[in-house]
């Protein structure tokens, strides 16, 4: 909770001046306010009454030309408490756009700190990450983040300057009518202190409880292929159904206790006004209180319940706005993606060597153990293995997406694990099984990386992935709008797309992780072909199932359970027993088969 209270203190920092500027108006407003009943009951007991007058109240009706002339002008009483409420106005203007500036400014820092936080997570975060949970914790948690500064702050210093200065007022004009009308706010405050504590558990289960709602309708919408292809549209809803249920069973119990809590706070206040009309009426009547301070302590009174009251709403959303805060915390306090001081930038056109790397997503469940090879400069290498073997984990160790625990992988002699990220992400291509197009043009697609390429380098990056020809087809060309995650595209033509941006980039190393597997075996040579011309020199990964693929690789390495059992080049492997031969013996059968048919 601390913790908590301290980052919304960090967070207005910027903005303390405005903040200061809002909680100055909030307190001339209170003050106006107050003094307004007074000027009533000036009117009541001394012009219209002849009560005596002293202090401030004398000093009002001399400065408008006396008892007599006000009692004959009581219209100016009236203008002067008409410019008081005006002035109010202005006050409560100014502290709603000082706060709401105020806000808008922290809100806006908060979203683009969180942002840039998420963007620089470590690539496990992503992968285990609740997609849904995440879009919340940056949408309606930064909102209730932005209520708190935007209202529910200066609302909460208005009851506090409201109770200060009332007190101040009404302590000398009656104590013993003070101590009547303010008995409950202890109790009030307490109260809703309490129900702050008990309740902020209940905020936190809905907050999770709307993550997961958020998710279940992230991966609906995402997969909706899968979900119609298996008719998994009754489990679906079954499944949003439960998400959605636990949600609301969470907002029911909060909304009794809510329900709960203005139902007592209500009581109380009725109690407590009630108090105020039987004793000030008992007072009166014994001659110890006039009429105007009998006024003035009813207005007073109808004037403070609310805000008193409002403050153990406030305490109740503030409550909320710390979960908010504690989620939002959670994220930010998730440790960045290490970058090594020393990181350096050596070239990666270099011989690599794998020596014997070790590598675990989980501790004691190896995926890698062992793994030794070399590979020279412009080679290619092709990576075979059954599902789970650990293929795309060894590439992906190229990129740093994850970080081996043991051996070494050294390129041109460097430590992979000193090598600067940034640089090294921009220099080795990733290629995935199913890219991710964004919803904008094919043209943006290709070129995201390089919006300033000239369109001759898109052209060339297209013809070489075999699509170029594909994308003129199209009535709009380059300019065919892709649709979320490439629905008008047909999953070959997405990864030859995808191929065509990673081409877009000057890659030292190129790595195809499956991602051939959608292209039939005629394009998948012709990609090939236009690879090996237009891109010598450039060390080469490509992980595949086929054979035809895999024979042309300068060597084979073939990975079962995370350890190299063949390596060797096409000729040599058919000549050994093992896996390799065992697909080549199946899809060469296949293709004799194909070819007899
Ligand atoms: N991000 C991850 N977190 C935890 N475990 C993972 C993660 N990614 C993969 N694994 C596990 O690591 C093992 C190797 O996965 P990997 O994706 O490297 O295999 P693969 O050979 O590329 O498989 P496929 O051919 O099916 O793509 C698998 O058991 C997989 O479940």
């Amino acid at each position: 909770m601390k913790k908590r209270l301290k980052m919304l203190w960090q967070l207005t920092k910027g903005n303390r001046i405005l903040y200061g500027c809002a909680f100055l108006c909030v307190a001339l407003s209170v003050l106006v306010s107050l003094v307004t009943p007074l000027i009533v009951r000036t009117v009541l007991d001394s012009i219209i009454g002849d009560a005596p007058l002293s202090g401030w109240p004398a000093r009002f009706v001399d400065f408008f030309g006396g008892r007599v002339v006000l009692s004959e002008n009581i219209w100016i009483a009236a203008m002067v408490f008409v410019l008081l409420n005006v002035l109010n106005v202005g006050f409560l203007y100014g502290r709603g756009k000082l706060s709401a500036m105020a806000a808008e400014r922290i809100v806006l820092g908060l979203r683009e700190r969180l942002y840039d936080h998420l963007q620089h997570l470590p690539y496990q975060e992503h992968v285990d990450a609740e997609t849904g949970d995440w879009i919340q914790r940056c949408t309606s948690d930064v909102e209730t983040v932005r209520r708190f500064f935007a209202g529910q702050l200066v609302e909460f210093s208005r009851g506090i300057f409201m109770l200060g200065i009332a007190i101040a007022i009404m302590v000398p004009l009656n104590w013993k009518m003070t101590l009547v009308g303010l008995c409950t706010v202890p109790i009030i405050f307490l109260y809703s202190f309490i129900f702050m504590l008990k309740i902020m558990r209940d905020f936190q289960r809905a907050d999770e409880a709307e993550g997961r709602l958020s998710t279940v309708i992230q991966e609906n919408l995402t997969g909706i292929r899968v979900v119609r292809a298996f008719g998994r549209q009754a489990f679906e809803k079954d499944k949003f159904d439960e998400a959605n249920e636990i949600y609301c069973g969470h907002w029911r119990r909060l909304m009794r206790i809510l329900g709960l809590f203005w139902s007592l706070g209500d009581l109380t206040a009725m109690t407590q006004t009630l108090a105020v009309l039987v004793f000030g009426s008992f007072l009166a009547v014994r001659g110890e209180l006039s009429l105007g301070t009998f006024v003035v302590f009813i207005t007073y009174e109808g004037m403070l319940l609310w805000p008193i009251r409002q403050m153990g709403r406030i305490l109740a959303d503030m409550s909320k706005c710390t979960v908010s805060i504690g989620r939002i915390m959670e994220l930010l306090n998730k440790p960045l993606e290490g970058q090594l001081p020393d990181s350096v930038k050596p070239s990666l056109n270099q011989d690599i060597v794998f020596d014997n790397v070790y590598f675990e997503y989980e501790p004691g469940k190896p995926v890698l153990n062992g793994v030794s090879f070399n590979v020279n400069a412009g080679q290619t290498v092709a990576v075979l293995g059954s599902t789970g073997s650990g293929k795309s984990s060894l590439v992906q160790l190229l990129q740093r997406l994850y970080e081996y625990q043991g051996g070494s992988i050294r390129i041109g002699g460097v430590e992979l694990n000193t090598i600067d990220k940034h640089y090294l992400r921009s220099r080795v291509g990733l290629v995935l099984q199913e890219p991710f197009l964004y919803s904008r043009s094919i043209l943006e697609n290709i070129a995201i990386a390089q919006e300033e390429a000239p369109l001759e380098r898109v052209y060339e990056a297209a013809r070489i992935a075999a699509v170029h020809e594909v994308i003129e087809e199209f009535d709009r060309g380059y300019d065919t709008l892709v649709g979320e995650r490439g629905v008008t595209l047909s999953g070959g033509q997405k990864q030859r797309v995808s191929i065509a941006r990673t081409l877009m980039a000057d890659s030292d190393i190129l790595i195809f992780d499956d991602s051939l597997s959608a292209v039939d075996a005629r394009t998948d040579v012709e990609i090939r072909r236009a690879l090996l011309e237009r891109k010598k020199g450039v060390t080469t990964f490509i992980i595949s199932h086929r054979v035809s693929t895999l024979s042309e690789a300068d060597f084979i390495v073939v990975l079962e359970d995370g350890k190299v059992t063949e390596l060797g080049t096409h000729e040599e492997l058919i000549r050994r027993p093992g896996l390799y031969r065992r697909i080549y013996d199946i899809q060469s059968g296949l293709a004799g088969r194909e070819a007899e048919a």
